[in-house]
């Protein structure tokens, strides 16, 4: 039986992007190009201000593009409302943050189920399984019933992961996952997105941290804004 070839998921052609304050234009990302297939697991690494967030903004639909091509998901972007970038970017994306961005007044279960909103067709019953499911995927069920502020940084990570996969995304994109924790929690996350990666799950990561970096079988590095393979 023939195989079917891995999907494209992410696929930038030239893309650049220039921020524009008054005469002043600054060129952010320079005719990056990337192709991220499903399954794949890459790291995005480089220095403070070469591009990095600028660049996983654009892919994750929160930042306009000022040239090239990107089609998410085999969707050409550039050609889409707002409307449906809103709808694509729901459903196909999950995102994680360095600070986490957790809800505080929410608890730990309602935080989770925030990117279920938009699915008016969820009946209570698959609602709940869903949130247990994402909780347990990340060992955090009992704590669904609690506030993030009674939470170490670590499980507030957790969660977020857990937030950021209730939809079942094609993509999970993370800025400095591990930014904000110690060695011990910054090893638990990146082994919980190793075992989402290996279930089927297609991550790209951005980080300044090298030894985070070095961890991913496919490396990109951004300098000064533009995007290269580094050849692992
Ligand atoms: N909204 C904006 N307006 C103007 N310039 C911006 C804007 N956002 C980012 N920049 C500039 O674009 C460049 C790239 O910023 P970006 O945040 O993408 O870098 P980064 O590699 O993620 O840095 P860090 O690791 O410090 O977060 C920086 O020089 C930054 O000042």
């Amino acid at each position: 039986m023939q195989k079917s070839v891995p999907r494209t998921l992410i696929n930038l052609q030239n893309v650049s992007k220039n921020f524009v304050s008054g005469k002043v234009s600054y060129h952010a990302v320079r005719n990056a190009n990337l192709q991220i297939t499903e399954g794949d697991m890459a790291s995005i690494r480089g220095t403070s201000g070469s591009g990095k967030t600028t660049l996983l903004c654009i892919i994750g639909l929160l930042e306009s593009l000022s040239g090239g091509q990107y089609d998410l998901c085999d969707f050409p972007t550039t050609q889409l409302k707002e409307k449906q970038l809103s709808i694509l970017r729901n459903k196909n994306i999950g995102w994680i943050f360095q600070n986490f961005n957790l809800i505080n007044d929410l608890t730990v279960a309602q935080n989770v189920c925030a990117p279920l909103r938009y699915n008016k067709s969820l009946s209570s019953k698959a609602y709940t399984a869903l949130v247990t499911d994402a909780l347990t995927e990340v060992g955090m069920l009992e704590k669904a019933n609690a506030f993030p502020s009674q939470l170490s940084g670590g499980q507030q990570q957790r969660v977020a992961i857990a937030r950021a996969i209730i939809n079942k995304p094609d993509i999970i994109l993370a800025d400095e996952p591990t930014g904000n924790l110690d060695k011990e929690n910054s090893a638990k996350v990146m082994s919980l997105l190793q075992r989402l990666n290996q279930s089927g799950a297609t991550i790209l990561v951005v980080t300044h941290d090298l030894d985070i970096a070095n961890m991913f079988p496919i490396q990109y590095q951004m300098d000064d804004g533009t995007l290269s393979r580094l050849h692992v």
